[in-house]
């Protein structure tokens, strides 16, 4: 049988969970346009009590940012996103980015997750895909754009015919709704901009970030 799958020698790469272990397992996705935006940041997120920080490679600033933020991260852990080519991958990783993440999936990331040895949740919203990704050893995955593929009934749908794969979705979370997916036993965490919104980034408006995270935060602890 010759199906692409985990190439044989590649040890199982590590997963995200452990580096939420303990805490409220929200991540905050960021799209941020200055470097020197990172610092005050990371500062509010951090005070906030955000575990994970995931920087989106959506601007050009964004491996500076990582960089930035990586070196500086007490608490939280600092992640890229939007991986779609292989070259992401190294490049995530030498800018000390922890783990990955990238809104779908296909055998060349795979590939690039590997070698780079990181955590890398690929993005599934359908049985197929999921079925893609679990193929090539991923078990971790992102359910993108969570709202408009069926939110948390999706993922009900999913749990009986998948039971070794857990989702965070993404994509029309928002502090309102998250305890609706975390409630969910295949869902680890949750991730979304409404903690730190690109326009407030761009405001430098840290004092509202800092509300915001914590407010989601505190909501999100109760499920
Ligand atoms: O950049 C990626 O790889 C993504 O998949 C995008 C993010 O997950 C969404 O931007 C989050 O969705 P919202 O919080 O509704 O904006």
């Amino acid at each position: 049988m010759t199906y692409m799958a985990k190439p044989a020698a590649s040890a199982a790469l590590p997963t995200v969970r452990p580096l939420l272990a303990g805490r409220t397992p929200l991540i905050a996705i960021l799209q941020v346009d200055r470097v020197e935006d990172a610092l005050p940041l990371l500062e509010a997120l951090e005070e906030s009590g955000v575990p994970a920080i995931e920087v989106t490679l959506r601007t050009p600033q964004a491996l500076a940012v990582i960089e930035t933020m990586a070196k500086h991260a007490r608490q939280a852990v600092i992640g890229a996103g939007t991986l779609t080519l292989p070259a992401h991958f190294a490049q995530s990783r030498d800018a000390g980015a922890r783990f990955l993440v990238g809104p779908g999936f296909s055998p060349a990331l795979a590939e690039a997750a590997y070698q780079t040895g990181l955590p890398f949740i690929p993005g599934a919203v359908s049985p197929s895909e999921i079925l893609a990704a679990r193929e090539h050893g991923f078990h971790e995955l992102k359910f993108f754009p969570a709202e408009l593929h069926g939110g948390p009934a999706w993922l009900k749908h999913m749990e009986p015919l998948f039971p070794d794969v857990v989702f965070c979705p993404t994509g029309g979370v928002t502090a309102a709704n998250s305890r609706d997916f975390l409630q969910l036993p295949n869902v680890f965490a949750a991730g979304g901009v409404f903690m730190a919104p690109r326009q407030s980034v761009l405001d430098r408006d840290w004092a509202g970030i800092r509300g915001l995270a914590t407010t989601a935060l505190k909501l999100a602890a109760a499920a």
